[in-house]
């Protein structure tokens, strides 16, 4: 029989530097079927026109993609973390582009993350739900041509959505978060989170008002991909009484 472990567990890690290291060794079976794996490789301060931030870059088995963390606060350990799954998005969110919600999403969770005491953003490479800069232009084509974002995706062979979440389940792993309060109105990242083992203590709502080029497409995310969006704010959604706030360009909320 096989003699129990003498080994004393080592102690919880309470500095977010300190998981470079602990990482340099580390070899997990993985998530999933594809063995996900994500290790630490750099952490540093971060400071942001939304607030105080410390920047943690992952390195992962998978995707050839490297990922980060906008951390705020002291996580380590933490519950019910405020937390946002931000997909990139590169012509919203560096180039302000109006033709979706990315870039409002990005600043207004950046700084209702700022103002909890502690919370994180997941910045995920996956361009265009998953298919790339490339592949996202050409679905932007054909919505120029009057597809909606579904069927654009699926006249180039996709799915609606791409993405996995089973790096963004490990990365929220690697940060000891122990549960989420998730910032979204997209029912699969809940389901997919949980899928891969995150406690989702909460779902808080996201909103971004329409502009008159990205309310066909928030249309969309609501009619045909389930996202709990109202923009019309009927009573059916009750959550959506939160206040919406606009980014203005110096980074602080425009007067509403
Ligand atoms: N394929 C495709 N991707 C798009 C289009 N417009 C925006 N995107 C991508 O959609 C992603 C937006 O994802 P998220 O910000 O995580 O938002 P979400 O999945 O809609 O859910 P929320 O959490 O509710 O915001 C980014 O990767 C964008 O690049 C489009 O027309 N076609
Ligand atoms: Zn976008």
């Amino acid at each position: 029989m096989p003699t129990p472990s003498t080994k004393t567990p080592p102690p919880p890690i309470t500095r977010l530097d300190d998981l470079v290291a602990r990482d340099r060794d580390h070899d997990c079976a993985g998530f999933g079927p594809h063995r996900v794996c994500v290790k630490i490789e750099a952490v540093a301060d971060l400071p942001t026109r939304f607030g105080r931030f410390r920047i943690v870059a992952f390195w992962n088995n998978r995707d050839g993609k490297e990922h980060v963390a906008l951390v705020h606060g002291d996580v380590l350990g933490a519950a019910n973390v405020m937390t946002r799954l931000h997909s990139e998005c590169l012509t919203g969110d560096a180039l302000g582009s109006l033709r979706c919600d990315c870039r409002d999403q990005l600043g207004f969770a950046l700084q209702r993350i700022a103002r909890e005491p502690c919370g994180v953003l997941l910045y995920l490479r996956q361009e265009g739900r998953g298919i790339g800069l490339l592949n996202k232009i050409r679905a932007y084509q054909l919505q120029d041509r009057g597809f909606d974002t579904v069927d654009a995706n699926v006249a180039l062979g996709f799915r609606d959505d791409e993405r996995d979440y089973a790096i963004a389940a490990h990365m929220l792993q690697s940060l000891t978060i122990r549960s989420v309060r998730l910032l979204t109105n997209n029912p699969k990242k809940l389901a997919e989170l949980e899928h891969h083992g995150v406690t989702v203590a909460a779902r808080i709502p996201h909103v971004i008002p329409a502009n008159e080029h990205n309310r066909f497409y928030l249309e969309t995310k609501a009619n045909r991909s389930g996202h709990f969006i109202d923009l019309d704010g009927k009573p059916h959604i009750a959550e959506q009484d939160d206040p919406v706030v606009v980014i203005a360009e110096d980074g602080r909320p425009a007067a509403p």
